[in-house]
């Protein structure tokens, strides 16, 4: 506990340079921050200004190492950077950034030299030709940002001390090595640009979401240091754990300024935060929920629920939310798989219900059961369940009449009423057989599990009408028939992965909060959609209009595996969850990496054995450091799986099957189809079996003669899984297929050097 009043802070990327200190300098800068809290001037410490500096205040953390602060205010100090005492006369630029209004921070002979560290190798000599070329003065090289003038770059917010070196860049290398050490913004804007983003597109996408929205005084640091722009951490353990935890534990104390505005708002109603893969959307679930939990009174209650579309999802949000709060904010979450929360709802509603739930596989294979018992061959039955449950069960058909009239949007090709009646039956005959069985699918529950949680809501309304009748006196009946209080389940909702609940999650959710200033709060990205739930916000009561941002600045993924992963998607288009379209403007990175690499087979065989060598190559190879669980294998179906790791094992390497419930096993590479990776993150990644005919399947090509809007449907949602599959990539991505590969995949994945064997 802090109790002398002075406030410590760390500016973002001086973590960087901290954690680059050998270990006893950084348990030495922690005693540092120690001693500094409870009093700067302490002798020890050695607290003095930079001769001719007004700000810039050096103190001692050992004999060798000084930390360098902005002084804000009298109490309030800001870590710039922590360096060797013979580099505290660099030449040290800091200032408010004049779009921004963030504080930041520039040593420049640091850029420089790691600008200078990236020079080209000089070019190799020509070869000695027999007529001596006339001498020609080497072209100078053209300098990268010299289309744009200072005051073009300085307006979209690149900092101003930087423009001297900025303008001697004349290679990609260069432009990363000044990256890496400039200011957020500047990295971001200068890529943007290089990568071939418009001027306007770059005021746009990168500069105006973290711009000031009031005018910025240059010289006022104190309300600088409050702006998001600023990003910074004062709490000791918040920092200790990121210094600890490396990059990993990062996103608990630096927020992007875009992520943490999302996080603080206060929304008058339910809000949405879309975004492409790795922009931390799943950060900002965390975070918000921190911040709502932080706002409520004291209590023992759980009134946050926290949900996501599988169960390995919901554990990976339960322990990060551990990570980022302790067991003190989980004890005021509930952290729940939505399916999970559905069936509770019904158990609890019906307590004899002991049905047997079943996914939408299994439940593929009662149809098919059913019409083969019949001698049912007109029918396919993928067809008849999703037309079950998008259309019977997703708008709550009660009877044949009302099925002869109901929509069927987005459903495909026609159907008439004499087949309508066909298929109602056997819809009957279908719901019975699985009553008779003991099961039920999940969208049966989740339905359910609405219907009930919409009629407890209509009980809350109707007693607090009541109460407001009699004048808000207490002797009307508050209570519901078993004697309990009723009231909402929840006061604040977020949701995880959106984009794949199924209607029916979401009437149900709705019912669970009353309606008001930050009831929901959903995160999720329809170009990830992998399963068959589209829907319409609006209509299932849940209103996103003009409440609805994107994140767009990939954490995880590299410029080049994002540009690849984009072609994967091709022309479609895609859906906001309100029935408007979204894209992935502006969706970038600053990370760089190698190129995705395509690897051709003649057959599935020689391509396992292909991955068994890749794999053995890294780790004999200088990545010998990658642990085997930081790497994915990916492949279209099941059985495709369990030869991949019947392979591996005949080449000595492990793996881990990914169930749907997380990996099975412990140690080893993980090997799983590509619905399993939704959500998650490896190192490498490894796409196998991305083939014409398996990516997309040959069953979905056949529609396109046969029923062309369930085609554009089913393309568009393989499409997605081999996006979701690219992008859960930090470093690489290798694409592997035999005979002819995927229509998906362009030249970008195709035309490698390793294809090309
Ligand atoms: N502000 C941040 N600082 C550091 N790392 C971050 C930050 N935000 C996100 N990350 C990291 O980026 C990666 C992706 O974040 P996250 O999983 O939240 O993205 P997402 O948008 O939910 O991705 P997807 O849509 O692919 O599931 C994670 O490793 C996360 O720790």
């Amino acid at each position: 506990m802090n109790t002398s009043g002075v406030t410590l802070r760390l500016l973002d990327k001086a973590d960087k340079e901290i954690l680059k200190l050998p270990r006893t300098v950084k348990g030495a800068f922690f005693d540092f921050q120690h001693k500094f809290r409870s009093n700067p001037h302490t002798t020890g410490l050695k607290l003095q200004q930079l001769k001719g500096d007004s700000r810039i205040w050096s103190a001692r953390v050992n004999d060798e190492y000084r930390v360098l602060l902005l002084r804000l205010a009298d109490n309030d100090w800001l870590i710039v950077s922590v360096k060797h005492r013979k580099d505290v006369y660099n030449r040290l630029s800091y200032g408010v950034n004049q779009v921004t209004g963030g504080i930041e921070y520039v040593d420049l002979e640091v850029v420089e030299d790691s600008v200078l560290r990236r020079v080209p190798a000089p070019a190799p000599q020509a070869p000695a030709t027999a007529e001596p070329a006339a001498p020609t003065q080497p072209e100078p090289a053209r300098s990268l940002f010299a289309d744009w003038s200072d005051q073009h770059l300085t307006d979209l917010g690149v900092a101003e001390p930087l423009l001297p070196v900025i303008r001697t860049l004349t290679t990609e290398d260069q432009l990363l090595g000044l990256v890496e050490y400039a200011p957020q913004l500047t990295g971001e804007v200068l890529l943007a640009l290089f990568d071939g983003t418009s001027y306007d597109d770059v005021l746009d996408q990168v500069t105006k979401p973290v711009a000031a929205t009031e005018p910025v005084d240059p010289d006022d640091f104190e309300t600088a240091a409050q702006r998001p722009a600023t990003v910074v951490t004062t709490t000791d353990n918040a920092l200790r754990e990121a210094l600890e935890s490396g990059d990993f534990g990062r996103w608990k104390v630096f927020l992007h300024p875009t992520q943490a505005r999302l996080v603080e708002r206060r929304y008058n109603g339910p809000a949405r935060v879309g975004g492409g893969p790795g922009t931390g959307k799943t950060i900002v679930a965390l975070h918000r929920v921190r911040h709502l939990v932080r706002q409520l009174p004291p209590g023992r209650d759980k009134p946050v629920l926290l949900t996501t579309y599988n169960k390995n999802l919901a554990a990976d949000l339960r322990s990060r939310l551990l990570e980022l709060g302790g067991e003190e904010l989980l004890s005021r979450v509930e952290v729940s798989h939505v399916d999970q929360l559905a069936l509770r709802i019904v158990r609890e509603a019906e307590p004899g219900n002991g049905k047997q739930a079943i996914d939408d596989s299994q439940a593929v294979r009662e149809w098919r059961g059913l019409l083969d018992e019949l001698g049912e061959e007109k029918w396919d039955p993928e067809f008849l369940h999703d037309e079950w449950t998008q259309v019977i069960l997703g708008q709550a058909v009660g009877t044949r009449t009302d099925y002869f009239r109901a929509r069927r949007a987005g459903r495909g090709r026609n159907i008439g009423r004499a087949e309508r009646a066909e298929i109602w039956q056997l819809a009957e005959r279908f719901s019975q057989r699985l009553d008779r069985l003991g099961r039920q699918t999940w969208d049966q529950v989740a339905e359910r599990a609405a219907r009930l949680e919409m009629g407890r809501e209509q009980r809350i309304l109707n007693i607090a009408r009541q109460r407001d009748e009699a004048g808000g006196r207490d002797n009307v009946h508050l209570q519901d028939g078993s004697g309990g209080w009723l009231r909402y389940r929840y006061r604040h909702i977020v949701v995880d992965e959106a984009q794949d609940l199924r209607p029916a999650h979401w009437k149900m959710l709705r019912a669970m909060t009353a309606r008001g200033a930050d009831d929901l709060f959903l995160v999720g990205d329809t170009h990830q959609r992998i399963y068959k739930n589209q829907v319409t916000l609006g209509s299932l009561g849940v209103n996103i209009r003009g409440r609805s941002s994107k994140l767009s600045l990939s954490y995880r993924t590299t410029r080049q595996i994002l540009r690849s992963a984009l072609g994967v998607l091709g022309e479609t288009t895609y859906d906001d969850l309100d029935g408007s379209e979204e894209n992935l403007a502006g969706y970038r990175s600053v990370l760089s990496g190698g190129l995705p690499a395509g690897h051709a087979f003649p057959d599935w065989a020689a391509e396992r054995e292909g991955v068994a060598a890749l794999i053995k190559g890294w780790d004999a190879g200088s990545d010998t450091g990658i642990p085997h669980e930081q790497i994915a294998i990916c492949v279209p179906t099941n059985q495709m799986a369990a030869e991949m790791a019947y392979t591996l094992k005949l080449n000595g390497i492990d793996s881990v099957e990914i169930r749907s419930d997380g990996p099975y096993g412990s140690s080893g590479v993980h090997i799983g189809t590509m619905f399993r990776f939704k959500g998650l993150e490896y190192q490498r990644m490894i796409i196998a079996g991305v083939s014409d005919g398996l990516v997309p399947r040959e069953a979905v090509s056949r529609l396109r003669d046969t029923d062309p809007v369930r085609h554009r449907h089913e393309i568009q949602r393989a499409r997605s899984l081999l996006f979701v599959a690219a992008t859960r990539a930090r470093d690489s991505v290798d694409v592997f297929w035999h005979g002819k590969p995927s229509p998906f995949l362009d030249d970008s994945w195709v035309d490698t050097p390793e294809s090309a064997s």
